[in-house]
C-alpha cells in the first residue's frame, strides 16, 4: 500500500477493518426495523434515508474518534479506529485540519448522494443468485436473518473501498463538487419511476413488482452521476474530475482539463491490485470486475491514446478518468455482450483504428434490431468468419468422378428449397438486419439514457463526456435478389425478371461442374464444349493475371450486359461495384433525396456511375486514370446512359472543391483485394486517407455514400459522422455473402 501510495491504514482487504460504518450500519437496521413495522415506504428511499443516517452516525463517530488536534487527526484514518496501523508521518504530510473537515464533509456528501446506489449495485454484484431467485428484490436484506450478516459485511466492504478511494484522491487535490441536487433527484425519481423501485412485495400490499436486477442498475446508472468538479484544487493540485459514465467518448476536450499528478500512484482496488493502465492500447478501459472497488484509471499517459496532441499539454490541463465498479466496461456490460454478439452474427467489425475528430473511442451505443429474427436468417449468410476445417466425404461415381456430393450440401439443397418457399419479393430482400447507434452525448446527466435490453429490441448505451448529441450507426443487410449472375442468366434465356424469386445460392461454375454427374457420353461432350467455349472468351487481361479468374466467373454480376461489350481491366475486374449493388445504392439515393447531381468521385470503370444515371440522377464521374474513364464511357454507352454523365479526368482531392454536388459517391480505391486479410479496415490506411476524402466531400455536400470493405472498423466509420451526426452502415450481400458495406450520410439515412 505504501508503494501505492495508499494510506498504511486502508492496506488489506476492506472487510478485515475494523467496523465502525458496520456499527452504524447496524444502527441503521436497527431504525430500519423500527421503522418496517410501521413505515411502508419504497425500498430505495428507505435504503437512502438509513444511508445518511449512517453517515451521520459516522461523522459524529470520527469526531468523537479524532481530535481536533492536528497532529493526531487524521482524515485518511477517517472513521477506521484501529489506530495502530497508521502511518502518521505518511497521513500528516498529506493531511491539513482544513482538507480533513474538508474531505469529511465531502465524502459525507458524496455518500449521502451515491451511497444508496453503490451499495446496492455492490449487493446485487455481490449475490446474483439472490437476484436472480428473485429474493433479492423481495426481501430487505438487512432485515432477514439469513443475509444480515452478509449485507453488514457488504455495507463495509463498499463503505471503505470507496472512501479509500475518495480519500486518496482528495489528498491528491481532487475536490468533489456534488452535482446539482435538483437534477439529481430528478434523475432519481425518473429512475425510481422507471425501474419500479418503490414496489417491494413484501413492504406494501399495494406494491406488486419486484426490484429487478436491471432496475437496480438503472438506479446505479442514475445514481452514478457524479461529477467531481475541479475548482477547489489547491496548491496547484489539479483537481479531481471524474467521469462516470462507463465507456467515454475520450475526445481531447474530455481529457483536457484536469488529472492528477501522473507520478501519483493508483489505488487499489481492495484487494491489493493496481490497475495498471500504462502500455494499454486498447481505448476502453480495462475491466474491473470487482464489486467492492472502482476502477481507476488516472495516469495521462495511459489515458491519452494515439499521440494525442494532449501529450504535449501540461498536466494539469488533462483530465483523469475513474471508473467505478458499478459502471460496466463495454466488454463486460450486459448489453454490450449483445452487441458483440450480434456484431459477430452480422459479420460487423469493432475495431481501435483512429476515430475521426479526435475521438478515441465511442461511448454509447445502441443496438436495436428492427426486424424480429433477423439474427435466425443471419446464420444463413456467409459473413466470412473462419470456417473450421473438417474432413470431407468424397463420393465416387461409377465413372469414378469425385463428388463433394456431401451432408453440407444436402444442407445447402434443403436450404435453397426452404430459401426459394419464405421468399417472394427480392426488393423486399433489401432486408434490415439490425440498428445499432452509437450515440455521443452531453456529459449533462439530464441527457444520459440509462441501458435496457430488449428483446427483441436491445439497447446499448455508454456516455460519452462532452459530445453534445447523438451519431447514428444503422447496420442493415442487403440480400441482393437474383445475384446478377443468375439474373445474366435470366436475361440469356430472354427471361429478364421472369421470376421474381430470390435465387439465393448460385453454386458456381466450378463447383457446378465438379457436381455434374454426367449421364451420357453426349453430355461429356457437351461439358468439354461449354469449358471451351468459356476458355475461348476470356478476355487478355484474364488470361494474363489467373487470379482474376475468379470475377470472371462472376462477370455477370459485376455486368448484367457484359457481352454486350463491357470493358474492364485488371483494377476495374476486382473493384468494379457488383450490378445489384450498384442499383440498389442507385434505388437509395433516388427514394432518400432529391439527388440530382451525383458525383462518382472515384468512377473507375462505371459501375457506379451507369446505375446513378439510369435512376434517373445526371452525374459527374471522375477518375484519376484516362484508361478507366474510357472504360467508363464505353460501358455506359452498353447501357445507353452516356447523356446522363459527364466524365472528368482528374484527382478528386484536387478537384473536389471546384465539384458542385447533390450527393457524393465514395469508391476509392481500398489497397487491392489484400483488404480482406485485415481483421478489421482502417480507412486511414487505403491509398487515399479516407477521412481526407471525406473531409472533402462534405464540403461539397452533406449527402455522402461511402462504399467501403466489409471488415471496415464500424465505430471508426461512425466517427466521421462526429459529434451529433448520424450514419447509417449498410451491408450488402450478393450471393448469401458479405460483399461490401455501404455507409450513408446526412439525408440519405434512412429514416426510420
Ligand atoms: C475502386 S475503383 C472504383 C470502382 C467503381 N466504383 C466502379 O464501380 O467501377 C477506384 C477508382 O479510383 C480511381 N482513383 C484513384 N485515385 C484517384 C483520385 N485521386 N482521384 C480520382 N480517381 C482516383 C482509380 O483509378 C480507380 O479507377
Ligand atoms: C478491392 N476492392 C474490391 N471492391 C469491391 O468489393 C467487392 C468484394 O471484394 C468487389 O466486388 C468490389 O465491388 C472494391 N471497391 C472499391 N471501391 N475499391 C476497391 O479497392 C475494391
Amino acid at each position: 500500500m505504501l508503494k501505492m501510495g495508499l494510506p498504511l491504514q486502508f492496506g488489506g482487504s476492506s472487510y478485515e477493518r475494523d467496523y465502525v460504518p458496520l456499527d452504524s450500519c447496524e444502527k441503521v437496521n436497527k431504525i430500519w426495523k423500527k421503522r418496517k413495522t410501521k413505515c411502508k415506504r419504497p425500498l430505495a428511499e428507505r435504503i437512502q434515508e438509513a444511508i445518511e443516517e449512517l453517515a451521520h452516525n459516522a461523522s459524529h463517530s470520527c469526531e468523537e474518534e479524532f481530535p481536533a488536534d492536528p497532529e493526531q487527526a487524521d482524515i485518511q484514518g477517517g472513521c477506521n479506529v484501529n489506530h495502530k496501523d497508521v502511518n502518521t508521518t505518511e497521513s500528516s504530510t498529506l493531511n491539513a485540519p482544513s482538507t480533513e473537515s474538508h474531505v469529511k464533509d465531502k465524502w459525507e456528501e458524496y455518500w449521502n448522494q451515491y451511497g444508496q446506489g453503490l451499495l446496492w449495485q455492490h449487493w446485487v454484484e455481490k449475490h446474483p443468485e439472490l437476484s436472480l431467485s428473485g429474493e433479492l428484490c423481495s426481501l430487505e436484506p438487512w432485515s432477514s436473518a439469513d443475509t444480515k450478516d452478509e449485507w453488514d459485511k457488504c455495507y463495509n466492504e463498499c463503505y471503505w473501498s470507496y472512501f479509500e478511494q475518495f480519500q486518496y484522491w482528495s489528498n491528491q487535490g481532487w475536490t468533489f463538487d456534488a452535482p446539482n441536487v435538483s437534477k439529481i433527484s430528478e434523475i432519481q425519481s425518473q429512475s425510481a419511476d422507471e425501474s419500479n423501485l418503490n414496489i417491494s412485495p413484501r413492504m406494501s400490499a399495494g406494491d406488486s413488482d419486484c426490484l429487478q436486477e436491471d432496475h437496480c442498475k438503472t438506479l446505479v446508472k442514475s445514481m452514478s452521476n457524479i461529477n467531481l468538479d475541479t475548482e477547489e484544487s489547491d496548491q496547484g493540485h489539479p483537481s479531481l474530475s471524474v467521469i462516470n459514465e462507463g465507456n467515454q467518448l475520450q475526445t481531447p476536450e474530455s481529457f483536457g482539463k484536469h488529472c492528477p499528478d501522473p507520478n501519483q500512484n493508483e489505488p487499489s482496488d481492495g484487494t491489493g491490485k493496481k490497475y495498471a493502465a500504462s502500455g494499454h492500447t486498447d481505448t476502453s478501459p480495462p475491466v474491473s470486475q470487482r464489486s467492492s472497488g472502482s476502477y481507476w484509471r488516472t495516469s495521462p499517459s495511459a489515458i491519452l491514446k494515439d499521440g494525442d496532441e494532449e501529450d504535449d499539454e501540461p498536466p494539469e490541463c488533462k483530465q483523469a478518468k475513474i471508473k467505478r465498479s458499478h459502471e460496466l466496461d463495454a466488454d463486460e456490460d450486459p448489453c454490450n455482450d449483445v452487441l458483440v454478439a450480434a456484431s459477430t452474427i452480422l459479420g460487423l467489425k469493432h475495431g481501435t483504428a483512429q476515430k475521426c475528430g479526435g475521438v478515441s473511442s465511442f461511448s454509447r451505443r445502441t443496438l436495436r434490431y428492427l426486424e424480429k429474427g433477423v439474427k435466425y436468417r443471419s446464420q444463413f449468410l456467409d459473413m466470412h468468419r473462419p470456417v473450421k476445417a473438417k474432413n470431407k466425404h468424397i463420393f465416387f461415381t461409377e465413372e469414378g468422378n469425385a463428388v463433394p456430393k456431401s451432408r453440407t450440401l444436402n444442407k445447402v439443397q434443403t436450404f435453397l428449397k426452404e430459401v426459394n418457399k419464405d421468399i417472394q419479393d427480392p426488393l423486399a430482400e433489401t432486408v434490415t438486419l439490425q440498428e445499432v447507434e452509437y450515440s455521443f452525448s452531453s456529459t449533462d446527466s439530464e441527457e444520459q439514457n440509462h441501458p435496457e435490453v430488449k428483446e427483441p429490441s436491445a439497447h446499448l448505451e455508454s456516455q460519452s463526456p462532452d459530445s453534445m448529441a447523438k451519431s447514428t450507426v444503422l447496420s442493415n443487410s442487403i440480400w441482393c435478389s437474383k445475384d446478377a449472375c443468375a439474373e445474366q442468366d435470366a436475361h440469356h434465356d430472354n427471361d429478364l425478371n421472369s421470376s421474381r424469386q430470390l435465387v439465393p445460392l448460385e453454386i458456381p461454375d466450378y463447383l457446378q461442374h465438379e457436381t455434374e454427374v454426367p449421364k451420357n457420353g453426349d453430355d461429356k461432350v457437351k461439358k468439354k464444349r461449354k469449358i471451351k467455349r468459356k476458355t475461348k472468351c476470356l478476355p487478355p487481361e484474364i488470361a494474363a493475371v489467373p487470379h482474376l479468374a475468379k470475377y470472371w466467373a462472376q462477370r455477370y454480376r459485376l455486368f448484367s450486359r457484359f457481352d454486350e461489350g463491357i470493358k474492364l481491366d485488371e483494377e476495374g475486374w476486382f473493384s468494379v461495384t457488383p450490378e445489384k449493388i450498384a442499383e440498389h445504392i442507385a434505388s437509395r439515393v433516388r427514394q432518400s433525396c432529391d439527388c440530382g447531381v451525383v458525383v462518382d468521385a472515384f468512377c473507375g470503370v462505371g459501375g457506379n456511375a451507369i446505375q446513378f444515371a439510369k435512376a434517373g440522377n445526371r452525374v459527374i464521374a471522375v477518375d484519376i486514370d484516362p484508361v478507366k474513364l474510357d472504360f467508363a464511357r464505353n460501358n455506359a454507352e452498353v447501357y445507353g446512359v452516356t447523356d446522363r454523365i459527364e466524365f472528368i479526368r482528374g484527382d478528386f482531392m484536387l478537384l473536389a472543391q471546384d465539384l458542385k454536388a447533390d450527393a457524393v459517391f465514395l469508391s476509392p480505391p481500398w489497397g487491392g483485394p489484400d483488404y480482406v486479410s485485415a481483421e478489421t479496415f482502417d480507412i486511414r490506411t487505403m491509398c487515399l486517407d479516407g477521412f481526407e476524402v471525406f473531409r472533402l466531400s462534405k464540403q461539397l455536400t452533406k449527402n455522402i455514400i461511402y462504399f467501403l470493405p466489409r471488415n471496415t472498423d464500424v465505430e471508426q466509420v461512425a466517427s466521421l459522422a462526429g459529434p451529433g451526426g448520424q450514419v447509417e452502415i449498410e451491408q450488402n450481400f450478393l450471393n448469401k455473402k458479405l460483399k461490401t458495406m455501404t455507409v450513408y450520410f446526412g439525408d440519405l439515412i434512412r429514416k426510420v
